[in-house]
């Protein structure tokens, strides 16, 4: 079943190991480079098929963590039921027709409900899913279905802006272009003034940068 498919339980838990060779994929990527007309023997292509097969590996390698593991156990009971929202979260995937980055940034709130997650485990889900080859969209709800199965708060709200290379150095080349996608969840679906309140908060531009 394509992962698409896959229930968010599903895509939740680590994928298995794959059956194909470091050999065999670096071969796979010498075979591109002939496709292309190149010469992989010569002297600054020699190491390519490596290092193309271990940069790839990097970018999914979220397909080999689980919520569990980056979490190490950093969700603490809490008293609080004010929006906490960590906004501005660089964020670099790839996307699964092309396997090209897609670059931008994510923004994720939710209203806690007697909980709360440590601040850089929200960084560390939105990374996790981003190294995967992702659709903005699917990626998007993955983040706010963990945080919403992990702290079954009031409401969980994502916003990714991103922009696709796929869309701007090939196909349709249009450099400029911002793709925004959203998933709101719980009081942030149901009450339109709490959305507007997270949309504010992540329109307005912080006074100093780090
Ligand atoms: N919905 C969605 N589409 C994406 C994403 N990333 C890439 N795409 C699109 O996936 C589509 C694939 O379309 P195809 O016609 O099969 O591929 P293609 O011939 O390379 O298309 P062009 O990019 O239009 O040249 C394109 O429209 C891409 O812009 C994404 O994150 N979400
Ligand atoms: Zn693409």
């Amino acid at each position: 079943m394509p992962p698409h498919h896959l229930s968010v339980d599903q895509t939740i838990s680590a994928q298995p190991q794959p059956q194909v060779s470091q050999p065999e994929m670096e071969q796979a990527v010498r075979t591109l480079l002939l496709g292309l007309g190149e010469d992989p023997d010569r002297e600054g292509l020699r190491d390519t098929p490596k290092r193309v097969v271990k940069a790839l590996q990097f970018l999914t390698s979220g397909y080999h963590q689980s919520l569990d593991e980056l979490l190490n156990g950093a969700v603490f009971h809490e008293d609080t039921d004010e929006m906490v929202l960590v906004r501005d979260i660089d964020l670099f995937s790839s996307c699964e027709h092309h396997i090209l980055p897609i670059l931008g940034r994510a923004h994720i709130a939710y209203i806690p409900n007697g909980k709360v997650i440590g601040l850089s485990k929200i960084a560390r889900i939105c990374e996790m899913y981003a190294r995967r080859l992702q659709v903005q969209e699917r990626l998007t709800q993955q983040i706010a279905h963990a945080l919403q199965g992990l702290l079954k708060p009031q409401g969980v709200a994502v916003v990714i802006e991103s922009t696709h290379m796929c869309m701007v150095m090939r196909g349709v080349q249009k450099p400029g272009s911002w793709t925004v996608t959203s998933s709101m969840q719980g009081v942030f679906a149901e009450d339109a003034k709490t959305r507007q309140e997270f949309m504010s908060l992540i329109r307005h531009s912080p006074s100093f940068h780090s």
